[in-house]
């Protein structure tokens, strides 16, 4: 969800008065949008950001995810407004991939490069077209 950010600017919002956010002073009634996607991607936080490396969040002994690197991640937003489904969809993906997972074998089509792990952009962003095998698993 860091790499992939779906929901790259998340809603709009609005101040509703004055205010200074890192030194810069915003006026009343401005519309915000905050930059998920980008906040995903800050190389100091992240380094080598396009990478995909689920071993980024892990401690250094590799045995636990680190909470402190994996709460800097925020594809649902903060606050007040963050997205009140997190739990929902933590919940769906997590059961949808290991279904998937458990019952499927994925492969590359022969002569094709793999599928590239990057979007198609827009408010939402969406996997790019791509093809893959899949097979049923066998049962062991
Ligand atoms: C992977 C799945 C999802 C992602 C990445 C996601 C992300 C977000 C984000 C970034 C926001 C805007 C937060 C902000 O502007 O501060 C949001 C708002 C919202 N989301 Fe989600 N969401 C997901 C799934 C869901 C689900 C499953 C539900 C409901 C069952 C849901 C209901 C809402 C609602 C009602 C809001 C508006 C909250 C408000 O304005 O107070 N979302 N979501």
């Amino acid at each position: 969800m860091r790499h992939s950010c779906i929901f790259p600017f998340a809603l709009p919002h609005s101040t509703t008065k004055d205010t200074t956010v890192n030194g810069h002073f915003v006026k009343e009634n401005t519309l915000v949008f905050v930059n998920l996607w980008s906040l995903s991607r800050e190389p100091e936080v992240f380094p080598e950001p396009e990478a995909f490396n689920p071993m980024r969040f892990l401690n250094e002994t590799c045995t636990q995810v680190d909470r402190s690197k994996a709460d800097l991640v925020l594809p649902f937003g903060a606050g007040k407004r963050r997205c009140p489904g997190e739990a929902l969809a933590k919940v769906e993906i997590f059961l949808f991939l290991s279904v998937l997972l458990q019952s499927c074998r994925f492969s590359v089509v022969p002569g094709q490069a793999p599928p590239k792990v990057d979007s198609k952009y827009g408010l939402t962003l969406k996997p790019l077209d791509f093809q893959v095998i899949v097979s049923k698993r066998e049962v062991l």
